[in-house]
């Protein structure tokens, strides 16, 4: 832009500078440094009296002064970017582009806030660039890697409310159940990627590419308020200015000023509350509202999260799942649920961009759900691709274990990844023999000193390491370089003097059962103190509804924390001890030592399974006849611990222990991984049995994993969980194979009419079939018209949910078709499928000829007064029906009094809606 044009502009566009330049000071500063004005200028300016006439009397002042001034002034404006940030699309509309000779002079944003905003925004954009990997010399960039993984919107109750589409989502209304609330709520399991969500929004926002109008971002990892004393006390500007980012020189304190007017321009994020370690009563927190006064740094947190500091402000706090939170802190809940079968495709693309190996990987993938489901936890994955992209480069030909892979094998491969650091031998070749044991042997001091460090964090609860407590265990500024810790950044760790943290919290847990196998002064019993930490409290009541919100924690650790640390610990435990293992374990430690700890944990598991099934309550069941057990969330913890240790003998116990007909698993956050686990009892039990595993996210994955139990499986309900007609098609092989399924849940899943199809094939092939839910899928009336015929043929089936599909008037007809005459039917809900008069007519026709149906659901369809004449001739023949239910439709107050009159001879009907 030559300075001709921008003195046109200036008068052109006077009154939109006039509206949106709010900063005059940063304008007259640089005008001034660059010699445009001079003290004289300057002072003329300064005795006027509004902004809007400082900005009228600049304008003119810098247009008399000639054009080079005049485009010097909207260079200003252009680089000083967020003091002008509301000139942004003024901008863009007059497509600046400064000339050279303007380019040249230097612009200093003088204005504090802005400057503190850039400030914010380049150390986060500094802090966030990378992901964390396995060295320090080996750091990814978080946009080479980052991957979008499943964000599911929960209600208050904890039901279900979609997905969101993108990262940018979590800051939108949405999903938003509580308005006064102003935290947004992250959950999810340990590795699932919380931190690396977190890390992302920093990082949109440090690029400007985040869509809010946050103009400050405070992040804080909430370990750090455990770091504090008793007596220490701040405020909350102390909070921001010296345990996040200073403001630089703004001597009359202008930046705190700004964020006290305008709250809402503050986004904070405090990741990791489980990690806060102290005993406080979170129900009583005493009121802070004064940004001045000083206080205990957690109720400085608590505070702001609840609104009585800064209110207006935004917070996003995570946690894993179970930690509890006050629920009327919280105004949307998001619960990450990992990735999805495409996030890992993508996932395994970032890894392997060109590399042969990609397709190596993907196709022991493709073999494998259970290594898919392990996948599906970021954390996992990460540590399966690096291992995998490791070894390969140091071997001829090795490959993922083939039989099924545990938790405890991906870390022990980590651990062979670390180790193999110490052993490589510069400038050779590719090995073509892998000798893990060796690695072990080779490693074992080092391992050694790793686990005891850990296992020191774990027995007084901490995650972070000093300096002195590495030394103590032997380990030099070297080991460090091997990957197992990394250092704590000074936010993370409030300043001081250098510390550590393990690369996650669950290797932590490995190293810590690592150190109870291999120290020999661990005697067998003591190795299982961690699972005291762990043991369900017959105290604490249950209910559905705990395993949504309560931990599955000990009631006797501080209020925060779930246990989760000490759950893991004792899983590894088990994986170590297996016997599949035993071969490696026994090059690290005597073989007698070995068998005596394998035994003492055998013999707690047994015992504890044992008291843990019996004391269950057991509930008479509605799917079927017989009893119903509903597990505790700490069952599926103990589920995951027999798995580790492959033992057949403790599975073939926990089987025999569940003497209920119908086991309930619903709410447990069970993750495909976990239905190996699953299925590992499961086949052992001896009779059918009603699985329920609603509402958790077992995925096709799920699904795959536990097709040998289907054949004990009378109740398959595996309703809201991720499934695709790929899991349909492995139902329909199985539940048609053994014909004993009674009760199919599928609701709220992805089911299609390819998938509709297929369960139209299992109600006609199962002769005991008697209750099919498949209400908010994906159905239209080509699935509708399947399922339909099917359930025409059924002589069994009862009870048929197709609610919030789109079957639709074609869809309606079929129904119609099933209803007439059907022997069995008794309870049909076609709500909410779109369906007009005209289906409305097709099923009030059937209503006549049938004689089972009790209770009809149409609710939120469009049948109007048109479908009115038929029905009440429906109502009038009809002695079956029960229950019409028709609230959401189009009928008038004329075709609601033709229903009344068809009701006037109908003894059946107790309610119409
Ligand atoms: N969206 C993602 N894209 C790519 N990698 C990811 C993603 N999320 C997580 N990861 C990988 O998983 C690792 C663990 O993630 P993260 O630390 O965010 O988990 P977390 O849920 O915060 O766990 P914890 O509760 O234990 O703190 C990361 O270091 C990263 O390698």
């Amino acid at each position: 832009m030559d300075g001709a044009r921008a003195l046109k502009l200036l008068t052109l566009h006077r009154e939109v500078l006039v509206e949106r330049v709010r900063n005059t000071q940063c304008v007259l500063d640089n005008l001034q440094n660059q010699g445009f004005i001079c003290t004289e200028d300057l002072e003329i300016i300064q005795h006027t009296n509004t902004r809007t006439q400082q900005v009228r009397k600049i304008l003119e002042l810098v247009q008399s002064k000639g054009e080079e001034a005049c485009a010097y002034f909207i260079h200003i404006l252009h680089e000083a970017y967020d003091a002008y940030i509301d000139l942004r699309p003024w901008f863009q509309s007059i497509q600046y582009e400064p000339a050279d000779s303007v380019r040249a002079l230097p612009v200093i944003n003088t204005d504090p806030i802005s400057r503190y905003s850039e400030k914010l925004r380049q150390e986060l954009g500094r802090d966030t660039r990378f992901l964390t990997s396995y060295a320090q010399r080996e750091e990814t960039l978080l946009e080479d890697l980052y991957t979008n993984t499943q964000m599911e919107l929960l209600n208050d109750r904890g039901e279900s409310l979609g997905y969101l589409e993108c990262v940018e989502d979590i800051l939108g209304e949405q999903g938003v159940f509580n308005k006064e609330a102003e935290t947004i709520f992250i959950t999810g399991d340990a590795g699932v990627g919380k931190s690396v969500l977190l890390q992302k929004l920093q990082n949109l926002w440090s690029k400007r590419e985040l869509n809010t109008g946050a103009k400050f971002f405070f992040k804080f990892r909430c370990r750090m308020f455990s770091t504090f004393k008793d007596t220490d006390e701040i405020s909350v500007k102390d909070l921001i200015f010296k345990h996040n980012c200073y403001p630089d020189l703004d001597p009359d304190n202008e930046v705190f000023g700004y964020i006290l007017r305008f709250p809402e321009t503050v986004l904070f994020t405090f990741d990791g509350y489980d990690e806060i370690q102290m005993d406080f009563d979170t129900e009583n927190v005493p009121e802070v509202v004064s940004p001045e006064e000083k206080t205990h740094p957690l109720l400085v947190l608590m505070n702001l999260l609840s609104g009585k500091l800064l209110k207006g402000s935004r917070k996003i706090l995570t946690a894993r799942t179970g930690t509890e939170v006050q629920s009327r802190i919280i105004g949307k809940k998001v619960v990450l649920r990992g990735f999805s079968p495409d996030h890992l495709k993508s996932y395994l693309a970032l890894h392997f961009p060109t590399n042969e190996h990609r397709e190596v990987v993907s196709v022991q993938l493709d073999a494998n759900p259970h290594l898919c489901g392990l996948c599906s936890i970021p954390l996992f994955s990460w540590i399966i691709f690096k291992s995998f992209k490791h070894l390969q480069s140091v071997y001829d030909n090795f490959e993922l274990p083939e039989s099924c892979i545990t938790l405890t094998n991906v870390f022990l491969l980590l651990s062979e990844v670390f180790l193999g650091h110490i052993t490589k031998r510069p400038g050779l070749l590719k090995r073509s023999t892998r000798c893990t044991s060796d690695t072990f042997k080779s490693g074992l001091k080092m391992l050694s000193a790793f686990a005891k460090l850990a296992l020191l964090g774990m027995e007084k609860g901490s995650f972070i390491c000093s300096q002195e407590e590495v030394t103590s265990c032997g380990l030099s500024e070297d080991s460090l370089q091997i990957g197992f810790l990394r250092p704590v950044s000074h936010y993370d760790a409030c300043g001081g003097a250098a510390t550590f943290e393990f690369l996650h919290v669950t290797l932590q847990a490995f190293l810590t059962a690592f150190s109870l196998v291999l120290d020999s002064e661990v005697s067998p019993e003591e190795i299982l103190k961690f699972f005291a930490k762990c043991e369900y409290k017959k105290s604490s009541r249950f209910s559905c509804v705990s395993c949504l919100c309560t931990p599955s924690r000990a009631r006797d650790t501080d209020p925060f924390m779930t246990n989760e640390h000490f759950q893991f610990t004792n899983l590894f435990l088990c994986g170590l001890l297996s016997k599949p293992n035993a071969a490696l374990l026994e090059h690290l430690v005597p073989p007698l030592d070995l068998k005596k700890k394998r035994r003492a944990l055998k013999s707690y598991l047994s015992s504890s399974v044992r008291i843990h099934l019996r004391g269950l309550p057991r509930y008479p069941s509605t799917d079927i006849q017989g009893s119903k057990v509903h597990v505790m969330p700490n069952f599926l913890w103990i589920l995951r611990c027999i798995f580790e240790t492959h033992s057949e003998d403790v599975a073939r116990l926990t089987a025999k222990g569940i003497s209920a007909d119908y086991i309930k698993l619903a709410y447990c956050n069970i993750y495909s991984a976990d239905c190996s686990a699953l299925n590992f009892v499961l086949h052992h039990h001896r009779k059918s049995l009603g699985v329920d595993l609603d509402n958790n996210n077992i995925s096709d994955y799920g699904v795959k994993q536990l097709v040998p139990s289907f054949s004990k499986m009378t109740v398959v309900r595996f309703c809201v969980n991720q499934l695709t007609d790929s899991s349909i098609e492995v139902l329909s092989r199985e539940l048609i194979r053994y014909k004993i399924v009674r009760v199919l849940g599928l609701y709220k899943n992805h089911i299609t009419d390819a998938g509709a199809k297929l369960v139209a094939q299992i109600i006609e092939e199962c002769p005991h079939i008697m209750t099919v839910k498949m209400g908010c899928n994906h159905i239209t009336a080509v699935g509708g018209r399947f399922l339909a015929e099917a359930i025409k043929k059924s002589k069994s089936i009862f009870d048929v949910g197709m609610w919030g599909n789109s079957i639709g008037d074609e869809g309606a007809e079929a129904f119609a078709e099933a209803l007439k005459n059907h022997p069995k039917l008794t309870n049909l809900s076609l709500s909410a499928n779109g369906i007009s008069s005209e289906g409305g007519r097709s099923l009030a026709r059937a209503l006549k000829e049938n004689s089972s149906l009790h209770i009809f659901w149409l609710i939120q369809n469009s049948i109007s007064d048109d479908a009115a004449s038929e029905l009440q001739e429906a109502l009038r023949r009809n002695t079956a029906l029960t229950h019409l239910i028709l609230i959401d439709n189009k009928l008038s107050a004329r075709g609601a009094q033709m229903l009344a009159e068809g009701l006037a001879n109908n003894t059946s009907i107790k309610e119409i809606k």
